[in-house]
């Protein structure tokens, strides 16, 4: 068994808020400056299809005191229409967040446009974006199947919207945000079950709770003004650690300045109820935002994970195969229902999960909106080789658990893990003691 101790300063900017933070900067009036921007493939993504549809901006690399280097982005704008008309398809690779954010935008401005994305992207649901952005007057065309490309008439005649999210998401709760920015007239989206609450915060909009559900008001027309973003680290990026800690016996880690925004913290409260060693210090707010430090330690054993509410798996979207894995090394058991959404990333996650884990020896069984792990036969001998399925989150999922076990895995398209956490095979090589 190996152990892993040390400090981690070095976790990548937030994905969510790295994104949100160049597309209101593209929309904001003045120069926006944003510290700690991420190098993670998805939000490079965001980045160029801006300045692909005639936004100004630049990015440096800082080298800091401690050696490390951080990311300035500047964006400078003339506000809510400083967008041109692309020559060629937005190329969104990867990244869900980057086409689903954008086409909100891009409904609002008077072109044609198309997003476009690499093969996992190009297979996932989009109806949920064109549903929307047709009922405030835009014309968008999607495939047959209901998938990119996203073919965008944008207009400025938008119509105001009271639109009741059908799916918890954040990027279609966003992308609506976004293109009720240049309506005519106030907006109002209903959440049923709350999702990550960053384009709130970020642009200070009000919000409020009616009959059990959350009210978000987007006034129309309204001048954003620039302002500076900071970009705490990512608490996506910081699950992986956390498994690695409560795996490897013996560990102790610090994780510093972690987003823990409640929207995006559930995974520590799953864990914490299920017996980990993990403390929260060192909380303060910074541009609206929670951030703090996580100590992780291996010392007590967590009991198995079953998670099955709704509101937890919309705000622990992102970690659940980090937990599941977690708990099936940790305990041999695992249980996910109400997750179908899963369903629909950069990979079916489910799926994934299930195929990988029965390579690994467990025992599962896999329904429409979860799987189970009940046990694990004889753990195989030699390498195994696994499928990333071109998924970041799959692939960290298994390289954590071969790490802190000293499983020998041959993980398919390891790069993948570029898409969120560049750094992070280097990471754990520095935490290992
Ligand atoms: O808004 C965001 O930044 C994100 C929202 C989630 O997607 P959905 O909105 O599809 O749930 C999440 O899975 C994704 O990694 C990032
Ligand atoms: C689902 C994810 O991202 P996106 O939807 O932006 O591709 C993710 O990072 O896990």
């Amino acid at each position: 068994m190996r152990v892993f101790k040390g400090e981690v300063t070095a976790l990548p900017p937030d994905k969510s808020i790295s994104h949100r933070a160049a597309l209101i900067g593209a929309l904001s009036e003045g120069t926006t400056e944003i510290t700690n921007f991420s190098g993670g493939f998805d939000n490079q993504s965001t980045l160029s299809v801006l300045q692909r549809a005639g936004i100004a901006l630049s990015q440096e690399e800082i080298v800091q005191l401690n050696g490390r280097t951080q990311r300035r982005v500047v964006i400078k704008s003339r506000g809510l229409w400083s967008f041109q008309p692309p020559a060629e398809p937005l190329m969104c690779n990867n990244s869900g967040s980057t086409m689903r954010m954008f086409a909100g935008i891009l409904a609002a401005q008077p072109f044609r446009s198309e997003l476009i994305g690499d093969s996992s992207l190009m297979k996932r649901p989009m109806k949920r974006v064109a549903d929307p952005l047709r009922l405030m007057g835009a014309d968008i065309e999607l495939s047959s199947s209901g998938t990119a490309p996203i073919l965008i008439n944008g207009t400025k005649a938008l119509k105001p919207i009271a639109y009741r999210l059908p799916v918890p998401s954040a990027q279609v709760k966003s992308l609506v945000a976004f293109a009720a920015l240049h309506a005519d007239g106030e907006s109002r989206i209903i959440e049923q079950v709350r999702s990550r609450d960053h384009t709130e915060v970020m642009l200070g909009l009000e919000s409020f709770d009616q009959n059990g559900e959350r009210v978000i008001v987007v006034p129309g027309r309204k001048q954003i003004e620039a302002r500076p973003f900071y970009i705490p680290a990512d608490p996506s990026a910081a699950c992986f650690i956390v498994a690695l800690g409560l795996l490897a016996r013996g560990s102790e880690i610090m994780i510093r300045d972690v987003c823990l925004n409640p929207t995006r913290a559930a995974f520590l409260d799953i864990l914490m109820a299920a017996g980990a060693g993990l403390h929260i210090e060192n909380l303060r707010v910074i541009g609206g935002e929670s951030i703090g430090d996580i100590l992780v330690s291996s010392a007590s054993r967590i009991e198995p994970l079953c998670i099955s509410d709704p509101q937890l798996i919309a705000i622990a979207i992102d970690e659940i195969p980090m937990l599941a894995v977690l708990s099936a090394f940790a305990t041999g058991c695992f249980e996910l229902h109400n997750a179908a959404e899963l369903r629909t990333k950069e990979s079916d996650r489910i799926a994934a999960l299930v195929v990988n884990l029965e390579r690994l020896g467990f025992v599962c069984e896999q329904y429409p909106d979860g799987f189970v792990v009940t046990g694990r036969k004889q753990a195989p001998s030699g390498t195994v080789v696994l499928d990333s399925f071109d998924d970041h989150r799959i692939a960290m999922s298994f390289a954590i658990a071969g790490r802190a076990t000293g499983g020998s895995f041959d993980i398919t398209d390891i790069d993948v893990v570029g898409v969120s956490f560049p750094n992070f095979f280097e990471l754990l090589d520095s935490l290992e003691a």
